[in-house]
């Protein structure tokens, strides 16, 4: 696992652009798994950037998200389905068809999951996916608990990252309950992984997941299983690993 420290982030975003970028030109055909929170969006501000400073296309690159919550129709101001075409989609050139998300309001749930892990293995593997950290170790909206075999599936949200994400919402009762999420064996199948992370409230997750004690309670850790990953994080939510010195 490849730590990288950043003043800020901007600088974090900058980088994180870069690297995306770096894999377009590469392979204009690329496979980019796409998370969604806030840690996400300064690089898709600075991918939407590229599109008008750096002349970047994106128009045969096929995305796949992590996650939608169980509810909201693909057309609810709160679905991700909705912060992904306001952050990113309406900004750069990727055509419809090729922007992957989970139904959220799907005739049968089980079904749902089962068509979306067949679609990330018709189209994947994802060359790079992009990954944010829940306070309590999540990755997509695998909470602690979960198995590292699990593909997509339905999960009840914790306590805890319905408070983190009521911020989106008016209030937590509006969160929902439940959510589909890519498995932690679906984010594995990845060639190379990018988790993000910016800010004090990550410091803990951050120190928690670099102690590389790896156990289904911090979902997170089972990251040190793949072979090609990268944390990204800026200088605040490196603060407890600076504080130790390391
Ligand atoms: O980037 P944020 O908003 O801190 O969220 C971290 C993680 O939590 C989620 O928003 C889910 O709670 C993920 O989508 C994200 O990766």
């Amino acid at each position: 696992m490849n730590v990288l420290v950043f003043e800020d982030f901007e600088a974090l975003s900058i980088a994180a652009a870069k690297r995306v970028e770096q894999q377009v030109r590469e392979n204009s055909a690329s496979v980019l798994g796409l998370a969604t929170g806030s840690t996400p969006l300064g690089l898709y501000r600075k991918m939407s950037e590229g599109i008008t400073k750096r002349g970047m296309s994106y128009r045969n690159v096929q995305t796949i998200n992590l996650d939608e919550y169980i509810g909201l129709d693909p057309l609810h101001p709160r679905s991700y389905h909705t912060f992904m075409d306001e952050h990113l989609f309406k900004h750069v050139d990727i055509p419809e068809e090729n922007q992957h998300l989970p139904n959220g309001k799907p005739d049968s749930v089980e079904e749902e999951c089962l068509r979306y892990e067949n679609l990330l293995d018709s189209i994947g593997p994802v060359d790079l996916q992009i990954l944010g950290l829940g306070t309590n170790g999540h990755i997509g909206f695998n909470e602690p608990g979960t198995e590292p075999d699990i593909e997509t599936h339905c999960v009840q949200l914790a306590d805890t990252t319905r408070e983190d994400n009521a911020r989106f919402f008016g209030s937590i009762d509006e969160v929902p309950t439940h959510a589909i999420t890519m498995g932690i064996s679906s984010i594995l199948k990845s060639k190379e992984i990018l988790l993000l992370a910016s800010g004090k409230n990550k410091a803990e997750a951050v120190k928690t997941l670099l102690e590389k004690n790896i156990t289904k309670e911090f979902p997170a850790s089972f990251l040190w299983n793949h072979p090609n990953v990268t944390i990204m994080v800026d200088r605040e939510a490196y603060e407890l690993m600076e504080t130790e010195g390391r």
